[in-house]
């Protein structure tokens, strides 16, 4: 059982509080939607959890069986999709995963692993083989951004609006893999606007905008 647990934090940013002592946990086998109106800090919570943010006050702890998390088991087991997450737009789509991956497994994935990949995030393998993802649509590049994700087996999934900018079956798309990811055990933490996406979560944590 993986636990993620915010005690007490506080984040300001530029003297301006944005979370204000704020406790809350969030548990492996769920989807756990974060919910809030717009600036409420819901995208700064995902961050503080990926160790990205510090927090000025109070902790975020990942702990596995009671251990704690290290620094460096949050870089390698925790994974996020997120607006601001750039891809290369000069390089392809393989070359894109091979580059992110490299940092986690040193070895670049397989032409069937590819392809499967490929078509689980609804990205046609030859269509897309040489083109650079600067000729990407939005959709496709946030298609892509999941595809990095589920390749790099992150138990913790950090999702930052991962329905944004995509169509119906994309949408569609990134729920099931989200249960999926839930079912097989992962933790996954989802901030959201949407009211369909908040009733596909088991449990909600709500920041109160102040
Ligand atoms: N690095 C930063 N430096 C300064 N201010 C920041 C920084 N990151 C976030 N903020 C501010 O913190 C507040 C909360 O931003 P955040 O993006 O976390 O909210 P949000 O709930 O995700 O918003 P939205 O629903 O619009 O995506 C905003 O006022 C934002 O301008």
């Amino acid at each position: 059982m993986i636990r993620l647990t915010f005690s007490g934090v506080t984040k300001c940013f530029d003297g301006r509080t944005i979370i204000r002592n704020f406790s809350a946990e969030a548990l492996s086998g769920q989807i756990t939607a974060v919910t809030g109106i717009n600036g409420s800090g819901k995208s700064t919570l995902l961050k503080l959890a990926a160790g990205l943010l510090l927090p000025d006050t109070g902790s975020v702890i990942v702990r596995e069986d009671g251990s704690v998390w290290r620094k460096n088991d949050r870089c390698r087991r925790v994974g996020m999709v997120a607006p601001d997450m750039h891809v290369y737009s000069e390089l392809t789509a393989r070359e894109n995963l091979d580059f992110f991956l490299g940092f986690r497994y040193n070895v670049p994935l397989s032409d069937r692993q590819y392809d499967e990949l490929m078509s689980r995030v609804g990205l046609q393998p030859d269509a897309i083989l040489k083109k650079r993802v600067r000729n990407f649509s939005t959709g496709m590049e946030k298609r892509l951004h999941l595809a990095i994700l589920l390749a790099s087996g992150a138990d913790v999934w950090l999702l930052d609006e991962p329905g944004a900018h995509l169509d119906r079956a994309g949408r569609c798309l990134v729920q099931r893999e989200a249960r999926r990811a839930a079912e097989e055990g992962k933790l996954v933490l989802w901030a959201t606007n949407d009211a369909e996406e908040e009733a596909e979560a088991d449990a909600s944590i709500a920041l109160s905008g102040r």
